[in-house]
């Protein structure tokens, strides 16, 4: 099943109406069966703005498009950040007029600042996240602001963007803990989650920055901020530092969240967070969401061929155990089969 794309529903609505029919609408899998999970993919922008070597637009783009035919509903694609502090995104006009759009998935784009969102307005962007934190220092070192400051930053770049029939989706990151400052409490995520979604995000992606999360930890952060988030309007994104990733899916799957971030192959991070690893392979969340019975439109094999095709280029091992298992399962019983005589 293929989540239903909202922003070229929502685009023709009055403003008054348009944070809560963009609500509806994207909460609309999860209640038209419980058992939809939406996979927001953030391989090309999460998981290639660390790389050290700089990947041609081009890779980039054949990666989205790669993507865009797995079955994944949203994929998003680039950040309009300023280049001088994430130099990979610096082609980021480039990547998402140079993609093949399809109809039935989104392409968000990170935005920081109205300059960022002016750039994506132009080049033609239909949904943009913001992304700020529960923890000064880290918000200070990503961003260059406290989080109260990121507060006034972004509360008119939300209002553009409605202004202009675009979505806006909200990060917070250091949900558990933080680089510089330690553990982070859930009560202090809440606070931000809240605000955010206040201000028109419709969706709050809960960011375990550096993969300190345990389901322990998940538990009591869920439990908190779905006090005041609906949960239907809450995701996850893990990284997977400690390899506790799949564990905390499954906590908030357990605890009613039906959207969670992942980057296939399981590339990424934050380059001012040191010390974290990627994020949770796409690959492996759907590998466990399919034993589980969950749905989530995405063809495991497509994912499979594509994490290995962007690890390739990239020279590295897939990161996925799935990927690798199911490669080396498929290249043993090739290799088994009995050749076909002539
Ligand atoms: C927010 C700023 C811009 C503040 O940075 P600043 O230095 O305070 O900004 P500024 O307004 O003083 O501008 C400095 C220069 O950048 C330019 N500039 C300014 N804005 C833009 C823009 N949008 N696009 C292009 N250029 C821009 C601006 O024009 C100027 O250029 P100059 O005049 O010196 O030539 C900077 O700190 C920044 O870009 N930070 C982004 C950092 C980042 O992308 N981090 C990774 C994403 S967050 C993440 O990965 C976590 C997440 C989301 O995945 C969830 C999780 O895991 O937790």
């Amino acid at each position: 099943m293929n989540f239903r794309p909202v922003s070229r529903i929502a685009i023709n609505l009055t403003k008054a109406s348009f944070q809560q029919t963009v609500r509806r609408l994207n909460t609309a899998p999860a209640s038209v069966s419980p058992r939809f999970v939406k996979i927001v993919e953030v391989g090309p922008r999460d998981g290639l703005q660390n790389e050290k070597s700089v990947i041609p637009a081009e890779t980039k783009i054949e990666f989205i498009n790669r993507l865009s035919d797995t079955g994944l509903s949203v994929v998003e694609a680039t950040s309009f950040v300023s280049p001088k502090w994430v130099p990979q995104m610096g082609d980021a006009k480039k990547v998402i007029t140079g993609i093949a759009k399809k109809e039935h998935v989104n392409y968000p784009c990170l935005t920081p600042n109205i300059k960022g969102l002016d750039s994506a307005i132009e080049a033609g962007v239909k949904e943009v996240a913001v992304f700020l934190a529960a923890s000064d220092s880290f918000s200070k070192k990503n961003i260059n602001c406290s989080v109260e400051e990121s507060f006034d930053r972004v509360k008119p770049l939300i209002t553009k963007a409605q202004e202009n029939g675009i979505l806006v989706r909200g990060y917070v990151s250091c949900v558990v803990g933080c680089p510089y400052e330690g553990p982070i409490s859930a009560r202090k995520v809440a606070e931000v989650s809240k605000k955010l979604y206040d201000m028109g995000c419709y969706e709050i992606s809960l960011g375990d920055t550096i993969g300190v999360g345990t389901p322990g930890t998940f538990r009591e952060l869920i439990n908190t901020v779905s006090q005041v988030v609906p949960l239907k309007a809450l995701a996850v994104h893990c990284h997977d530092t400690y390899g506790q990733a799949l564990a905390n899916i499954h906590c908030a799957l357990e605890m009613g969240v039906r959207v969670v971030d992942s980057s296939m192959a399981g590339l990424g991070g934050c380059p001012y967070a040191p010390g974290a690893s990627g994020n949770v392979a796409t690959e492996d969340v759907v590998y466990m969401l399919n034993g589980m019975q969950y749905e989530t439109g995405v063809d495991l094999s497509k994912a499979i061929e594509t994490g290995n095709w962007i690890s390739e280029q990239l020279g590295k091992t897939n990161g996925s155990k799935a990927a690798r298992a199911l490669t080396l399962k498929a290249a043993a019983a090739k290799a088994c089969a009995p050749t076909s005589k002539l």
